[in-house]
């Protein structure tokens, strides 16, 4: 029989458990203290439940944490994950196939980051994106998503958590609202929504639900001002344009605690002229939000290249002198491949038998 996992579960869904076990409700919230703070591995570590009440819990249950199988170094102090995780088929399905995902540790000086993945692989295909020439091979559960915090050796150092790993969040994105709201409840991890970032292409009525159901920082991929480009760039773009998706994000407050921004890859000679800048600034025109200039991480067979750190500059400064504060974000971890839109499990499956 298949045991169910305890991690990612809510304060009321433990007290569910503990309640059809025949246990009092409060052992939900003992269980999900020995879990969410204190991090245990096994049902038997939660000591402040009976032998007998433990016995019960494991017969049915099981933590679900499961430790990374491998993890590569860069020299700028970047780490590389390998997590094995269960996919599902489609959000609420049954488990399907044990695969891999990648996520990367990215301490800095004051701060530690850990970029984690929501799929394995992408359905939206953008042109620029390793990870989008994996294809798509499934779901996350909130599990296997909390599980890349849970079971990272670096786990107690994070400050901060970005959705920006493998797969696009919008799309799986009941799990990834549940796993952000047992990070920040106080049952939970406790931690607040401003620490966490989420990224997309913007996935039309998705997006509105998480903007209404979640408070952390969110992240648009823009990559190009103007639909036909944007299209050819990203095919999501097709089902949301880049104009609904700012029309949408204007119903919403990003002046006091939750901070919006744009991700731009500036590519040589596509995206990176005055014209583009321009269309930038009309616009994100009366937007509180910032934008994030990333240089391209060349992948196989594309046609792309990376436009010069002049150029990066250039387009910088302009942006910001039109009253959009602009920064330029550095590349870690691109000799290990764990930079932006380089991750792919494509070939770990078999290279791992
Ligand atoms: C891999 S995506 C994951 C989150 C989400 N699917 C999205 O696209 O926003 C994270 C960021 O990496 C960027 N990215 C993808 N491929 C890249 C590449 N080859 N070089 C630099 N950035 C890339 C994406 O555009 C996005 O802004
Ligand atoms: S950039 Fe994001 S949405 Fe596009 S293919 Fe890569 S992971 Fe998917």
């Amino acid at each position: 029989m298949n045991k169910k996992n305890l991690l990612g579960m809510t304060l009321p869904e433990l007290k569910q458990v503990a309640v059809s076990l025949g246990m009092p409700s409060f052992a939900g919230g003992q269980m999900a203290k020995w879990i969410y703070t204190q991090h245990v591995s096994s049902i038997d570590e939660m000591t402040n439940i009976s032998k007998a009440n433990r016995e019960k819990l494991n017969e049915h249950y099981q933590i679900g944490c499961a430790k990374p199988i491998d993890a590569q170094h860069s020299k700028d102090g970047t780490i590389k994950y390998l997590f094995p995780v269960v996919t599902t088929a489609g959000a609420d399905s049954a488990p399907v196939a044990t695969k891999f995902v990648e996520t990367v540790y990215i301490p800095e000086d004051d701060r530690a980051t850990l970029c984690v993945s929501c799929e394995v692989g992408c359905k939206m295909n953008c042109l620029f994106c390793q990870t989008g020439k994996q294809g798509f091979e499934g779901y996350l559960t909130a599990t296997d998503i909390l599980n890349q915090i849970y079971s990272l050796p670096e786990r107690d150092k994070l400050t901060n958590i970005v959705f920006m790993g493998q797969g696009e969040p919008m799309d799986n994105l009941d799990n990834v609202l549940r796993a952000t709201e047992i990070l920040t409840a106080s049952y939970g991890y406790a931690w607040s929504p401003k620490r966490i970032t989420v990224s997309s292409v913007g996935l039309k009525d998705k997006l509105k639900r998480f903007l209404e159901e979640s408070q952390c920082h969110v992240a648009i991929s823009l990559h190009s001002p103007l639909h036909e480009q944007r299209q050819e760039l990203m095919p999501a773009e097709r089902g949301m344009a880049i104009e609904d998706i700012v029309e949408l994000l204007r119903n919403y407050d990003f002046s006091h605690q939750r901070r919006l921004s744009f991700e731009y890859i500036v590519f040589g000679g596509l995206n990176d002229s005055k014209a583009h800048a321009q269309a930038i600034v009309r616009l994100l025109h009366g937007l509180e939000c910032r934008v994030n200039l990333i240089r391209f991480h060349q992948i196989p067979h594309v046609p792309l290249h990376g436009a010069s750190e002049e150029k990066m500059e250039s387009f910088r400064d302009y942006l910001t002198q039109h009253g959009i504060y602009t920064t330029i974000r550095a590349s870690r971890g691109q000799d290990i491949f764990a930079a932006c839109g380089l991750l792919s499990t494509a070939k770990k499956k078999a290279e791992s038998k």
